[in-house]
């Protein structure tokens, strides 16, 4: 046996009035948007709608009611019952249930989101020659209807609706609010709208072109829009058309960087009414660095008005538009180069976000942008012009060690830490293949330093020795080289890898879980590199040290070149770190003042215990 659900009257009007829309305000537009619908029907029937909507605020009916009359299409008694009270049922889909074109509603219950600041909603409405019909509608689900008595008909068809305020809600049929909603949603209507004796509409879209204007006075205009409605002076203005979606509007370039992750919200009219100031998706996600205002006749509105239908018609608009958005920067990049620069100086996290998919972005940021290299800003182009191979460090980090070490070696390094970089960097060879790129790490570097003599390397393996036992305590690997500049005694290195598993050992034995400490342990099986401090053959204070021959000198020598390439490096001091820092200055001091060093733990600073387990991790 079948049956039918049960609705509770007033749970579906209270739903639908209060928890759709974001704000009661958008009643005015639900309501001016069924003025111009009943117009619109009208027109196509030959009516004379020349008169257009008139709205008249609480203050002016007398009796704190808010009216708005149109000349419109109007009811029958039968389109009364069958239209203005059942929910969901609506005049404007056609047979197959498709929203008509040329209306703006579609659901069948815009109405309702009057009951937010209204109790009652009263309609006069007359259809032809039909008798006039009253109905009033009330927040419970309960309507009235009747044919008006003799000395209530309406002398021309069209419709007028009567709100009876909510209590607190008064404010909102206020001649001031209303006069700014009615401006906000319906000042590009193409029908003359009233509220009181003040024309709302009327004036050129943002988007139009107006008969006679020059280049600059559109500019001008435009970017005073742009200043009243965003609040920003745009950096550039960018007409945009989808015939399709029959859309048209500007795209506002914004001034400042934005941050990419905030969603961007445009203001979008449907039919040449305001739906929204905060669409989201109109664009693609890349885009954050421009607000748009525009005008569709074809994109569909979801139920709320809050938000456009997720549809094909909304992807092909949105890939439209970005390649409009693309179209305009690679013309910014042929023509004005100085803008391009001033562009992307402010929006480059977009455009390398974008480029990490899009060759001609790419290409763009290839050829403008000024990346950071051990020899002075340049961008990739020229860095390729001038050295070939795009050697590139995958982190700052890195890039700070190696940058004055690699150029003394000739070796010209681009640094590629900051976001997306070294992906864009990578990426290079997929829109040219004769372009060589190749990620430098300081691994790799220490291999391309000059090996010692057999002599030398012979010489130095007893200091080696020491130098090792020393440096075993902070887990690093030392090594001696010839290498320039000179003056640099020290160096050292921590390729990105190696300091993940660092920190990855270290997080193992501070876990207090067995479980995590095998987790981590597992990321570090097999990978016993450490880093490395490479001391520089040709450095004078380190030649000295390597033919000192007094044990407990070298060790505080050694202990304080290490410190001091970690200060150099920028790297973090832990708590091992900074003891050996006031042991060998210490130590030296005492050493230069004519002392000993004197054993560990009787020098007057803080000391590190020789035999404390040291732990790795930095
Ligand atoms: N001013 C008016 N003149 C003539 N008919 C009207 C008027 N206002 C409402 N109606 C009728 O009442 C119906 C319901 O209106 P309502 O605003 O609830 O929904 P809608 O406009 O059809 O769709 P939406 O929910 O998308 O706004 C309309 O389809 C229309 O037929």
């Amino acid at each position: 046996m079948g049956y039918t659900f049960h609705v509770d009257l007033r749970g579906i009007v209270d739903l639908l009035s209060h928890h759709l829309y974001a704000s009661p305000q958008v009643y005015v537009r639900e309501l001016l948007q069924n003025a111009v619908d009943a117009m619109t029907a009208r027109r196509a029937v030959g009516g004379d709608v020349s008169d257009g909507v008139r709205i008249e605020p609480a203050e002016s009916t007398g009796d704190g009611t808010l009216r708005i009359h149109d000349p419109g299409i109007g009811l029958t008694e039968s389109q009364v019952h069958e239209l203005l009270a059942t929910i969901g049922r609506s005049s404007k889909r056609d047979d197959f249930g498709f929203a008509r074109q040329e209306f703006l509603g579609q659901f069948g219950i815009g109405l309702l989101s009057c009951f937010m600041v209204a109790d009652e909603i009263r309609v006069w409405t007359r259809h032809g020659d039909e008798p006039t019909v009253e109905w009033t509608g009330y927040a419970d689900g309960r309507y009235e209807v009747r044919l008006a008595p003799a000395d209530r008909q309406r002398p021309e068809p069209g419709t007028t609706v009567t709100l009876a305020p909510r209590r607190d809600m008064e404010h909102w049929l206020g001649t001031e609010t209303v006069r700014r909603l009615a401006t906000l949603y319906g000042s590009m209507l193409p029908v003359p709208v009233r509220v009181g004796d003040t024309l709302v509409t009327g004036g050129p879209a943002p988007w139009d072109d107006v008969p006679a204007e020059s280049g600059p006075s559109r500019r001008a205009r435009l970017e005073n829009y742009c200043r009243e409605v965003f609040g920003f002076s745009p950096f550039a203005t960018v007409d945009l058309a989808v015939p399709e979606a029959g859309l048209r509007g500007v795209a506002f370039v914004l001034p400042a960087p934005a941050n990419p992750a905030t969603r961007v919200a445009h203001r979008v009219y449907l039919k040449q009414m305001l739906l929204s100031e905060s669409i989201e998706g109109l664009l693609p996600e890349w885009a954050f660095f421009v607000r748009c205002v525009v005008d569709t006749s074809e994109l569909r509105p979801t139920a709320s008005r809050e938000a456009l239908y997720e549809d094909s018609l909304l992807t092909e608009v949105r890939d439209v538009l970005g390649d409009r958005l693309r179209g305009w920067l690679t013309r910014l990049g042929r023509g004005d180069s100085g803008q391009l620069a001033e562009f992307l100086r402010i929006h480059h996290l977009g455009v390398k976000a974008l480029a990490v998919h899009d060759d001609e972005m790419l290409r763009l940021l290839d050829q403008w942008w000024p990346f950071e290299t051990n020899q002075g800003p340049l961008t990739l182009a020229e860095f390729r012009d001038r050295y070939g191979t795009v050697r590139y460090s995958p982190s700052v980090d890195e890039f700070r060690q190696i940058a004055s070490v690699a150029a003394a070696q000739s070796i010209p390094v681009v640094n590629a830490g900051y976001v997306y970089d070294s992906a864009l960097v990578a990426r290079l060879p997929d829109v040219d293949p004769s372009i060589r790129v190749e990620a430098l790490s300081s691994t790799d570097l220490a291999a391309e330093l000059e090996p010692l003599d057999p002599a030398a390397a012979s010489a130095v393996r007893p200091f080696l020795a020491t130098a090792q036992r020393t440096l075993d305590r902070f887990g690093v690997e030392v090594q001696v080289n010839a290498f320039d500049p000179v003056s640099l005694p020290a160096l050292y290195l921590l390729d990105g890898d190696t300091g993940l598993r660092m920190d990855l050992r270290h997080g193992q034995q501070e876990a207090a879980d067995e479980t995590w400490a095998s987790i981590l342990g597992s990321f570090t099986v097999g990978h016993d590199e450490r880093p490395r401090l490479v001391l520089n053959h040709r450095n004078p204070l380190v030649r000295q040290a390597v033919g000192i021959g007094d044990e407990e000198l070298t060790v505080l020598a050694v202990e304080g070149l290490y410190v001091q390439a970690l200060l150099l490096g920028h790297q973090p001091l832990r708590p091992v770190d900074t003891a050996a820092l006031n042991q060998s200055f210490l130590g030296l001091l005492g050493r230069a003042m004519g002392g000993g060093a004197g054993p560990a733990g009787t020098s007057p600073g803080p000391v590190v215990d020789r035999d404390e387990p040291t732990g790795e991790g930095r």
